[in-house]
């Protein structure tokens, strides 16, 4: 079971930002990181993934075609994350996940009674650690919060297919480990979730694989031994890098410069 691209392209404001691209099978299980430099593509990806803007070429999650499906099965498969949470108006933080419940039919498809769709929401809040928010206004809540709020209104209707724009970049480390950690059981639990990150070492430590994106192409992809190279980085985002390993053995991305 996984999701596949092929010859996958997006033009925006006339210009070609995604061009004939397409993925290795993404497969259910394993934490897949997006990485690439500013303005490659990343999260014009994940939105022509998830359907949200126009695209040509064919994307199937778990062999079906996304494009050919209505909008309520796509909302049941299909969580997303986007890069700018919004928080506009008096929404609460429960109400927005019930929201978002109501807006993808259910829990994964099934409608649930008011204090069952009420008890789901702060039971998905809670996984986040983030329970006591929950008659928060959104308008009201810090940065984190609202990444972690943004995540718990993607995963609320229990998606097969979960796409996370940047989800760590405004947490602090405790918080990005604990998201991070999270976010890899909901795939061991058997989702496909591909992550945006630009921290290289935070995807060193937690993607089974890395696709790195660059101007539009696929400009590596494999496991994180596999993609973090210096010959790579130095051609994907024109650096000087050392990939080292600690004592523990995990990989160390190090920028000592950008490349001559
Ligand atoms: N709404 C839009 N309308 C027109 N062009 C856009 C729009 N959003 C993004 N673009 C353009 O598409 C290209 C890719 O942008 P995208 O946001 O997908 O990159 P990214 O890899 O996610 O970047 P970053 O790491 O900076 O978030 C950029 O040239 C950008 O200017």
């Amino acid at each position: 079971m996984d999701l596949r691209a092929e010859g996958l392209s997006v033009r925006r404001n006339g210009a070609a930002v995604i061009a004939a691209l397409d993925l290795p099978p993404i497969p259910a299980g394993e934490l897949t990181v997006l990485a690439g430099p500013n303005a490659a593509g990343k999260s014009t990806l994940l939105l022509a993934l998830a359907q949200m803007i126009p695209a040509t070429g064919r994307v199937t999650l778990e062999g079906a075609d996304l494009a050919r499906m209505g909008r309520a099965d796509r909302a049941r498969l299909i969580g997303m994350m986007p890069q700018q949470i919004g928080g506009a108006g008096g929404l609460s933080v429960l109400d927005s996940l019930l929201a978002a419940l109501h807006a993808g039919g259910g829990l994964a498809g099934r409608a649930l009674p008011g204090p069952e769709a009420s008890r789901h929401a702060l039971e998905t809040l809670a996984r986040f650690g983030i329970a006591g928010l929950a008659p928060r206004p959104l308008s009201a809540l810090s940065g984190g919060q609202r990444q972690l709020v943004g995540l718990a209104q993607a995963i609320v209707r229990d998606p097969r297919l979960l796409l996370l724009d940047e989800p760590t970049s405004a947490l602090d480390l405790a918080r990005q480990f604990q998201l991070l950690n999270e976010v890899r059981a909901l795939a061991r639990e058997g989702r496909i979730v591909i992550a945006v990150l630009h921290d290289l070492t935070l995807a060193a430590h937690w993607a089974d694989r890395i696709l790195l994106l660059s101007d539009g192409r696929l400009a590596a992809a494999g496991t994180p031994d596999d993609v973090l190279t210096p010959e790579t980085l130095a051609r994907v985002y024109g650096i000087d890098a050392r990939v080292e390993r600690c004592s523990r053995g995990r990989i160390n991305v190090m920028v000592d410069g950008l490349s001559a």
